[in-house]
């Protein structure tokens, strides 16, 4: 089973963001896509995701084309991204933004709570259920009333997470999971991200951090100007003299 990425086109007025981009993984694999500053990583996502159109190009998951769906139908297809600024609800509560990102609320149609007060209260506690299921795995529960707001910016990583797998996804789209989170937490999100992969989950990551992302994924992406510069193996990847020179203007370490 594959992703599979299609000489995506996209610009901005005059400008090329993405530039024939494609790739290729296993839905269930680790990939790091990384590359200097706008270099395109998180409009990918977006367009993949579905929060952008492409100019040109396609995306498909199991063969499945996806280009004709909208986020939530990719969603529901199992394919979600995190954002880079994570965009929970500050004012609601830890579980609360993960029981409002569940999919396909019956509550959430009005005519279904008259039709059927039942099943919605029964979705309701099976969602509830799921929320603290997944405060549980991510170590969120001792923040579970907790206003969101409130979290330390590895806690907001870890609830972006959470909001992603309360859709049940297959493949996850990161995008800068590490950014702004001490030590001990990147550690924590590492842990989690790689026993959901080993669970079947696939993930994309968009990541600054080279030293965390080469423990975590066997195989990067580099993007530069729209494009995909190079593949393969971390190591080969960062000793490699053009990435060098792209990435960092050639100060990687
Ligand atoms: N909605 C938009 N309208 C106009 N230009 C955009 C838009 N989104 C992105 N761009 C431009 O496209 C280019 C790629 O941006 P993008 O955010 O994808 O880069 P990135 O690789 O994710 O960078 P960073 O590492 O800084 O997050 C940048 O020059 C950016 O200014």
């Amino acid at each position: 089973m594959t992703l599979s990425v299609r000489n995506i086109a996209k610009s901005f007025g005059g400008f090329r963001a993405l530039d024939d981009v494609s790739l290729e993984m296993p839905a269930d694999g680790l990939l790091g896509i990384i590359g200097p500053n706008g270099a395109g990583k998180s409009t990918l996502f977006s367009v993949m995701s579905g929060f952008m159109t492409a100019d040109a190009g396609g995306v498909s998951l199991h063969g499945r084309p996806l280009d004709r769906l909208g986020a939530a139908a990719r969603a529901r297809a199992g394919m979600v991204r995190t954002f880079q600024v994570p965009r929970e609800f500050h004012h609601l509560t830890v579980r609360e933004n993960l029981m409002a990102a569940a999919p396909g609320q019956i509550g959430e149609n009005l005519l279904g709570v008259f039709l059927s007060p039942r099943r919605v209260s029964a979705e309701e506690a099976a969602i509830r259920a799921e929320a603290e299921a997944t405060m549980d795995f991510l170590r969120l529960s001792p923040v579970a009333d907790t206003p969101a707001g409130r979290l330390s910016g590895g806690q907001k990583k870890l609830l972006e997470l959470g909001r992603a797998l309360m859709a049940k996804p297959r493949l996850i789209l990161l995008d800068e999971p590490f950014a702004g989170v001490n030590p001990v937490l990147i550690g924590q999100i590492m842990d989690r991200v790689a026993a959901l992969n080993a669970r079947g989950i696939g993930f994309l990551v968009i990541e600054h951090d080279l030293d965390a992302l080469s423990r975590l994924v066997p195989r990067l992406v580099v993007m530069d100007r729209g494009r995909v510069l190079a593949t393969g193996a971390p190591d080969a990847v960062l000793a490699d003299p053009a990435v060098r020179e792209a990435y960092l203007g050639g100060a990687v370490a």
